[in-house]
Order: structure tokens, then sequence, then C-alpha cells
């Protein structure tokens, strides 16, 4: 089975593999991603693979919308969350929050709290 892919900057890689990072913000050119899709993860600056996510919604937002609880599954302030999307999508208004659970090697949910 192939999956569709997803990039993450390397700095997110181990938030993610630590399920501190549930959610990503992404603009109109990442919203085609549906529920229930698994994506295969790796990272954007060397395309290294690093782990598996199930897709378990996807919801339109305005970057003025972006609240504490946004900020809570990024594990950043609202503050640094505003800014690193302002600087990955300079101009942007809308996009779309992908929430996600990280999946083990056996495409079983890894959290041990879920
Ligand atoms: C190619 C690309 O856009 N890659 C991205 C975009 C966003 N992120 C992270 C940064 C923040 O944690 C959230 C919100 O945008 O998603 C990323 O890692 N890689």
């Amino acid at each position: 089975m192939s999956y569709r892919n997803i990039t993450f900057f390397s700095r997110f890689e181990s938030d993610i593999l630590a399920d501190r990072k549930t959610i990503t913000i992404r603009d109109q050119s990442e919203s085609h991603f549906q529920p229930g899709e698994i994506l295969t993860v790796a990272r954007n600056e060397d395309d290294q693979y690093f782990c598996h996510i199930r897709v378990n919604a996807v919801t339109p937002i305005h970057f003025d919308a972006l609240n504490e609880q946004h900020a809570v599954q990024e594990n950043m302030t609202l503050e640094e969350l505003k800014s690193v999307i302002q600087t990955i999508y300079p101009g942007q208004n809308e996009f779309v929050v992908i929430d996600f659970t990280r999946l083990d090697v056996t495409g079983n949910v890894a959290a041990t709290n879920s």
C-alpha cells in the first residue's frame, strides 16, 4: 500500500515523535488530505522518513481565529505559533488545521494515553 507524503521541518520531529505536537496548520496547497488517511512523514530538509500519522480532521481556519488550544496542540505559545506561520506563509490568512495521531511501526496508535 502506498501512502501520501507530508513533510515537517526537522525542528518539529522530536515533538511529533513524543506526541507533543498533534496538529499542523497548512495553507491551501495542503488542504487535500482526508480524515482517515495515513500519511508518510518525512523531514522537509532531507526527506528522511520518521513516522506515519493518521489524519483525524482537516478544518479550515482564518489566521485571526488561531487560539491558545491550537498553540497547546502545536506545543508552542500562541505568539510563537503565529510567528512561525507568518514566517512560513507570508501574507496568507486562510489555512487548514490538520489534526493527526502518530502511528507506531505496526500502524497502530502509538500514544499510550489514547
Ligand atoms: C512545506 C511546508 O510548508 N512545511 C511545513 C509547514 C508547516 N510546518 C509546521 C510549522 C508549525 O508547527 C505548523 C504550522 O504551520 O506546521 C512544518 O513543519 N512544515
